[in-house]
């Protein structure tokens, strides 16, 4: 694990060009392996989980030739041989589930590690995965420390309605549906941008796809899939999280960004922080005149509050970058994790600036913000947006700090630092792993 060392205080300046989004960019890296023709992949980030998904592919003997230099992606699963007994599906990442269905369709069997879980968030369920393997008909036994999930024919297609609107279990559904031959239907799926996206390029290799980016979903399956080209969006965490760095610093960066239709709530959260975001001409700019400020509510005996749940709701991801706003701006909020039921834990790290947080249950966490920070050393837990929201704060705060284990950062966002000091950060990796 690596450490950031953090010289705050600088407001941050400049512009930038975000990555493409990690939870677009894996589940169609995984959607790949369902067709035979060749693909080219463009905008691909260079970060950790890309590298562990492109070296299972070439353990399976895929022709994998990746540019990070450039982020060109040239990948043919022409000739591929899986032993469920020796080749073992990339852990501490969930994407690693999405690799289920295609191997199925090849080979007809996957092995998944029990340690897919990705971030420390809590609970991550697999049964709703499980219950979707088996009505496509697949078969799933408990081995030691995995599961094997095998099928005796083709896969058949189903309808299904998700407990929840889950967004890997949306993905698995739509890579399961298209290797079975007819129509499948998913009721309460998710639609968040990068289940659109990953829709799209399903398309794209010739999947028909109906309904996507709403709560039912309906995949035509069966069909000879191609290949061809395709550039991966920009990702709107990176963009909302670089809008926020400069909000925080008081400093003025501006981001581009081709989507700001995905932006009404995010902007109205920025809001109630004082932050005013602008979109204009595909670029983003966060304007923070004077301090940040709570917004005080209309409606007498409530708190300011950012309630995060599956999309269109505020996106989960995001809440810790907006508590970290909330720690430094004057005033009070509540911020709700509506997904998760152990991912507030860390906000006590906090404290250690000066932060006044009162965690009220595992889903509710009130700042009471304001009061003046201090640098300080820090550890994040195994989760990407948290590492993330540490660094925002003591980015803010005039000093050295440290965020101890944040490597997870290098999970979702490449070239962190180096983004960060073309801004003008004075910030640095204690080491390269
Ligand atoms: C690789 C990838 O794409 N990871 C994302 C994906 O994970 P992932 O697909 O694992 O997340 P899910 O949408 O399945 O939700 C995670 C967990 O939250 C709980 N839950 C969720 C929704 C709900 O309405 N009720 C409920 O109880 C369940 O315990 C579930 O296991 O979506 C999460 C939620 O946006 C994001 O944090 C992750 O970054
Ligand atoms: C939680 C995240 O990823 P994962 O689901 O892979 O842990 C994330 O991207 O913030």
């Amino acid at each position: 694990m690596s450490n950031l060392i953090v010289h705050g205080g600088t407001p941050l300046r400049g512009r930038i060009t975000p990555s493409a989004n990690k939870n677009a960019v894996l589940p169609v890296l995984c959607a790949t392996l369902l067709t035979y023709e060749p693909l080219r992949l463009l905008g691909v980030p260079d970060i950790t989980d890309v590298r562990k998904i492109l070296d299972i592919f070439r353990l399976l003997g895929s022709e994998v030739q990746m540019d990070y230099a450039t982020g060109t992606l040239e990948l043919h699963h022409r000739e591929t041989v899986f032993d469920a007994a020796r080749h073992r599906l990339p852990e501490e990442m969930r994407s690693s589930i999405m690799l289920v269905p295609p191997l199925l369709a090849r080979f007809g069997v996957a092995r998944l590690e029990d340690n897919v879980k990705g971030c420390t968030l809590g609970v991550r369920e697999i049964d709703p995965h499980i219950d979707v393997f088996r009505q496509f008909g697949g078969l799933v036994e408990r081995s030691e420390g995995s599961l094997l999930v095998r099928c005796r024919g083709p896969l058949t297609p189903t309808d299904h309605w998700l407990d929840y609107a889950s967004v890997t279990t949306t993905e698995n559904f739509v890579l399961c549906a298209a290797s079975a031959s007819g129509v499948s239907t998913l009721t309460n799926a998710a639609s968040e941008p990068h289940v659109q996206e990953f829709c799209r390029f399903m398309q794209m290799i010739g999947v028909k796809i109906e309904g996507m980016g709403t709560s039912r979903v309906t995949v035509h399956g069966g069909g000879t899939l191609g290949g061809g080209e395709y550039r991966f969006d920009e990702d709107f965490h990176e963009i909302t999280t670089f809008l926020a760095l400069g909000a925080i610093t008081g400093g003025d960066v501006v981001v581009r960004n081709s989507a700001p239709e995905n932006f009404p709530l995010i902007d109205r959260t920025f809001a109630k922080f004082g932050v005013h975001i602008t979109h204009e001409n595909g670029w983003s700019r966060a304007d923070c005149p004077g301090a940040l400020k709570v917004q005080t509510p209309f409606t007498s005996n409530v708190l300011t509050k950012v309630e995060a749940a599956p999309w269109p709701y505020f996106p989960v991801d995001l809440l810790p970058i907006f508590v970290a706003l909330g720690v430094q701006a004057q005033g009070n909020a509540m911020f709700w994790n509506k997904v998760y039921d152990g991912a507030m834990g860390w906000t006590t790290e906090l404290s250690k600036f000066g932060a006044h947080v009162y965690q009220s249950d595992p889903h509710r966490i009130v700042s009471f913000g304001g009061s003046p920070l201090t640098p300080a050393v820090v550890e994040s837990p195994y989760i990407i947006r948290v590492a993330i929201a540490l660094f925002m704060v003591a980015a803010s705060v005039n000093g050295r700090s440290e965020i101890r284990n944040a490597t997870p950062i290098r999970r979702a966002h490449p070239g962190f630092v180096e983004n960060l000091r073309s801004l003008g950060a004075q910030v640095e990796w204690t080491s390269e792993e």
